[in-house]
């Protein structure tokens, strides 16, 4: 419980920024609301006395007979009207400030939930690479739409909860003021209740965990609906799908279930534990002989109290219902269980020489027993020249990608930039250097023009020259928005050679010192992929480029081939020597200098 209050006073001190002396003002305006409440409650001592017949009530002390003193002066017909007229308006004073405090809280509240939203996403974007590969989206996207609104709930109960806490103090302090007997009583059946109450609520912390955990498995089962909508069809699926799906959303419910009906019985049983309490403490009042006016004083007082002290409970309660996903979202927050993103602060220098992995080994994380995917593997990238890798699927080549941009650090040996370990390099610098094309790199839901520049401002004339050596402006031109075509989620209202027709001028349009093409022009057709590979041809020299492709076709503008297999480099070559061979002879050349 301490653990998700700082949590949520550390989101409110992140929100609120300079301005956290809100807080203060918070607990000023509940402790003024709950005084002018008092304040109005315990004039109806004197109002009831006249009410009664005007004889002065023995046994008053304390604040009973400060209150017993209003008015004093006056004939009982103005005092009476004074009386009424001055609780009318601490009334009024009252739910003035109430309605203020409500007011801040709301807007502490909302900047709370965006504060912490906000540190979500920066939280996902700075993260290591490598955090993506061995999460479940599912997990992720569960935490975002739905556990982080559950965690804004938690803090605005929170704040609630301040307010409620100070309307408590000053009206305890009102009624030990009015009759410590019974406030002596009150305050300890309150504390039987509150034990009692804290042990149930204890027990929704498992529960709790257990709905984060199904909604977390539900998400990813959503994510599989909308992204394998195609597969599921071609497979006919449909009904094998829907029966996962319901199961997981079943147990979803049925957590769900099991939880809020744990909490029901909360309400209900505080309620009558309250009327237990309060119901004795009138009696017992009365048994001590204590004034009718102060005992109603007491009753109205207690009464008003009784809101305060539930919602407190409830809020209780509703935390550690709430625990599960507050958990999760002080797991997403937490950077020290996180891969670190890259570091270095070496300025990028123009290429002069090469890049080269010395050694190079990597595993991906948390892959457990599965092999190593790059062994010790060296070879170069020369400045200026283009160089193919190349080797059977699963070889390591999509793995360099990810080294060569930094997504993922080796776990030994050294990728070199002019000597410079890449690791040193400034990683926002050097990814400015570097224009990837990949197969799957997506394009965003937007227009053609959007997702060429994206990352890149360029004039339209930049844009339609890109597109050309694309191979794309042709037929962006042919579509009746051309380049403001919107092309939806991933690309899907184009299809997949014009989506990587899109993505290579997005690389090509930031005109790379270094140029990346993984796979990215293998769903196009071979007339389109002549003419860019013609392009490239024309331009090789002028930067750094990297191709991997299973095509001859493609890597034959190539200078250098470097062959990979099993995550080990087996040769580096020029194209040249080995120009005439297919791509079935270039892997049997593997077999053979093996
Ligand atoms: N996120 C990951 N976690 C664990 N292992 C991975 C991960 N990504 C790739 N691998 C493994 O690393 C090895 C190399 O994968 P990589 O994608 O680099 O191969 P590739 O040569 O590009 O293959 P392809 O030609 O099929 O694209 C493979 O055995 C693959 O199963």
């Amino acid at each position: 419980m301490l653990e998700f209050a700082k949590l949520s006073f550390r989101l409110l001190r992140q929100a609120l920024g300079r301005r956290v002396g809100l807080l203060v003002v918070v607990v000023i305006l509940g402790l003024s609301t709950a005084v002018l409440e008092g304040t109005g409650i315990g004039l109806i001592i004197p109002m009831l006395s006249i009410i009664a017949g005007g004889a002065e009530p023995s046994g008053m002390a304390g604040l009973s007979a400060v209150f017993q003193q209003v008015g004093a002066g006056l004939d009982e017909r103005a005092r009476l009207i004074v009386i009424a007229a001055a609780i009318l308006g601490l009334i009024t004073l009252k739910n003035v400030l109430a309605f203020a405090n409500a007011v801040l809280t709301n807007l502490i509240y909302g900047r709370a939930g965006h504060a912490m939203r906000s540190s979500l996403a920066r939280q996902l974007l700075t993260v290591g690479y490598s955090f993506f590969l061995q999460q479940s989206p599912g997990r992720l996207l569960n935490i975002i739409s739905n556990e982080s609104w559950r965690a804004s709930d938690a803090i605005q109960t929170t704040l609630a909860a301040i307010v409620n806490a100070s309307a408590v103090v000053i009206l305890l302090a009102f009624l030990l003021l009015l009759s410590w007997q019974m406030t002596l009583g009150v305050a300890l059946g309150l504390v039987i209740i509150q034990a009692l109450h804290a042990l149930l609520s204890a027990s929704l912390r498992a529960p709790s965990r257990k709905v984060t955990s199904f909604n977390g498995e539900l998400a990813a089962k959503m994510l599989h609906l909308v992204h394998a909508g195609r597969l599921i069809r071609a497979f006919g699926q449909e009904q094998r799908e829907k029966a996962v799906f319901d199961t997981s959303s079943d147990a979803v419910r049925e957590a769900g279930f099991d939880l809020q009906s744990r909490q029901a019985v909360l309400p209900p049983l505080t309620e009558v534990l309250h009327s237990a309490l309060f119901l004795t403490v009138v009696v017992s009042a009365w048994l001590w002989g204590i004034s009718f006016p102060v005992i109603v004083a007491f009753v109205v007082l207690l009464y008003r109290l009784q809101p305060h002290v539930r919602a407190l409970q409830m809020a209780w309660s509703a935390v550690q219902g709430w625990s599960g996903s507050l958990e999760e979202v002080r797991w997403l927050l937490d950077p020290s269980d996180k891969p670190n993103p890259p570091a270095g602060d070496a300025p990028v220098q123009a290429l002069r020489q090469h890049i080269k992995f010395d050694g190079v080994t990597f595993k991906y994380p948390g892959s457990g027993s599965r092999p190593v995917v790059l062994r010790a593997a060296s070879f170069d990238l020369p400045k200026g020249h283009s160089t193919a890798i190349i080797g059977r699927s699963g070889a390591g080549k999509t793995t360099i990608v990810n080294l060569l941009c930094r997504f993922v650090e080796p776990d030994g040996g050294n990728i070199l930039v002019d000597g410079t370990p890449l690791n040193q390099i400034d990683p926002m610098q050097w990814r400015g250097q570097i224009a990837l094309a990949s197969q799957d790199l997506e394009l965003i839901d937007g227009t053609i023009l959007e997702n060429i520049t994206y990352g890149h401002s360029a004039s339209l004339e930049e844009v339609k020259n890109a597109a050309r050596l694309a191979e794309a402006h042709e037929f962006i031109e042919k579509l009746p928005d051309g380049y403001e075509t919107v092309v939806g989620y991933r690309g899907a209202t184009v299809s997949a050679g014009q989506r990587q027709r899109i993505a290579l001028a997005r690389a090509l349009v930031r005109d790379p010192e270094i140029l990346i093409l993984d796979e990215a022009t293998n769903a196009m057709d071979g007339l389109s992929e002549a003419a860019i590979v013609e392009t490239l041809k024309s331009r090789a020299g002028r930067r750094t480029t990297i191709v991997i492709s299973h095509h001859r076709s493609t890597i034959s503008f190539c200078d250098e081939v470097v062959i990979l297999q099993d995550g080990r480099v087996k040769n580096q070559t020029s194209f040249a020597k080995i120009a005439t061979l297919s791509m079935d002879q270039l892997y049997e050349l593997e077999k053979a200098s093996s």
